[in-house]
């Protein structure tokens, strides 16, 4: 027998506990969302917040020739102002990133035990989780979510235990990112006066976790958030979306640009990847770089899938501003403190913007 969708407990149980997810309720045939999944008025993303972050994408290309310099400057003005951007000729193969799009949907179209047995609680494998939402147990509104999480720890782990659904797809896609990822931090700090060796530069990221998002179409996308306002903790993130849309990131209030303090929509280009800067990178250069708020809509025509790759320091290393930087600036703004501590904090509460930086935040009087 179908639950009650409208019982909280009955609900959390189906989607949760049992692994059901989000999908499982829209396969179940709901006419309108559950109570559980109605966002709070200010969270809710009308029609209207659609305008377009219309910069084109940056040729990575570019990065090995003349333009070098060039390419530097529009990729520190982005971490600078907006915290995002889009990226073309990044190395990945324009191929793959279809084939991730259809691994994700393969993946997520499994009957729901064969997906459930990545749970936290049960998963043979402490690299792979399956969930829904953000943090389910924390949440006002529940997000209209699910994932798939894939730490990255080696090449024969991964193709050991991550679902054999995306795992060869996920792992060339982060293997072959990741000269990106190095080439973009390596500028980021190169801009900042602080020369890091390729050994240092792994330390930034050295924890990689690919994860596949599922938004399954939404009879109320109006009431509900595919993902709520938040910062991506760590240093770097390279998402792939599909061509459906509906991410939005706030223009930042106290940054030199139009549309200051609006949320503007990072249109899908076909073939291109968006890069964000993550909390990481915002306290590494003493705030210099912006960790960009960013939140996902809805829709009721299509389900969306979305790929992104998380680059982090590891949970043991100790992580504050660069020395450089705080020298420069004269003032620290962030104290330092062990990543697995902003980790705890990070995923122990639910998504609120920009909050989760208060955590190492030095508040000046
Ligand atoms: O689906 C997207 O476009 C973005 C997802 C996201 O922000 C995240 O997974 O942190
Ligand atoms: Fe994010």
């Amino acid at each position: 027998m179908a639950p009650s969708f409208d019982n909280g407990s009955s609900l959390f149980n189906f989607v949760v506990r049992d692994g059901n997810g989000v999908k499982g309720i829209v396969d179940a045939g709901i006419s309108k969302v559950p109570q559980a999944y109605i966002q709070p008025l200010a969270e809710q993303i009308g029609k209207k917040n659609a305008s377009k972050h219309e910069l084109p994408p940056i040729d990575l290309s570019r990065l090995y020739g003349p333009d070098h310099d060039e390419v530097v400057k529009e990729i520190v003005r982005a971490a600078e102002t907006l915290g995002f951007f889009q990226v073309v000729n990044h190395g990945v193969p324009v191929e793959l990133l279809e084939s991730l799009k259809e691994a994700a949907h393969n993946f997520f179209g499994l009957p729901p035990e064969r997906k459930a047995v990545y749970r936290k609680e049960v998963s043979p494998t402490p690299l792979v989780k399956y969930g829904t939402s953000f943090v389910p147990e924390k949440e006002k509104a529940l997000e209209w979510k699910d994932y798939i999480s894939m730490a990255y720890t080696n090449d024969a782990e991964a193709l050991q235990h991550w679902p054999v659904e995306c795992r060869n797809v996920a792992l060339q896609y982060l293997n072959s990112s990741l000269e990106m990822v190095r080439k973009l931090v390596e500028a980021l700090m190169e801009n900042l006066g602080v020369e890091l060796h390729d050994s240092q530069i792994d330390i930034l990221i050295g924890k990689k976790m690919v994860n596949m998002n599922f938004y399954p179409t939404c009879p109320n996308p109006e009431l509900t958030v595919g993902v709520g306002r938040h910062s991506d903790m760590g240093t770097l993130t390279i998402l792939l979306q599909d061509g459906i849309g509906g991410l939005y990131v706030k223009v930042p209030e106290d940054v030199d640009m139009e549309k200051k303090g609006e949320w503007v929509e990072i249109p899908p280009i076909p073939g291109a990847l968006v890069i964000n800067i993550g909390d990481m990178l915002q306290i590494l250069s003493n705030g210099r770089y912006k960790s960009a708020e960013h939140r996902v809509r809805t829709t009721s025509t299509k389900s969306r899938v979305s790929i992104p790759i998380f680059t982090s320091p590891k949970p043991t290393d100790k992580i504050a501003p660069l020395p450089q930087v705080v020298e420069k600036d004269g003032v620290a703004r962030y104290r330092e403190f062990l990543f697995s501590d902003y980790m705890n904090s990070f995923f122990g509460n639910a998504h609120d913007g920009k909050k989760s930086l208060d955590f190492a935040q030095i508040n000046s009087a």
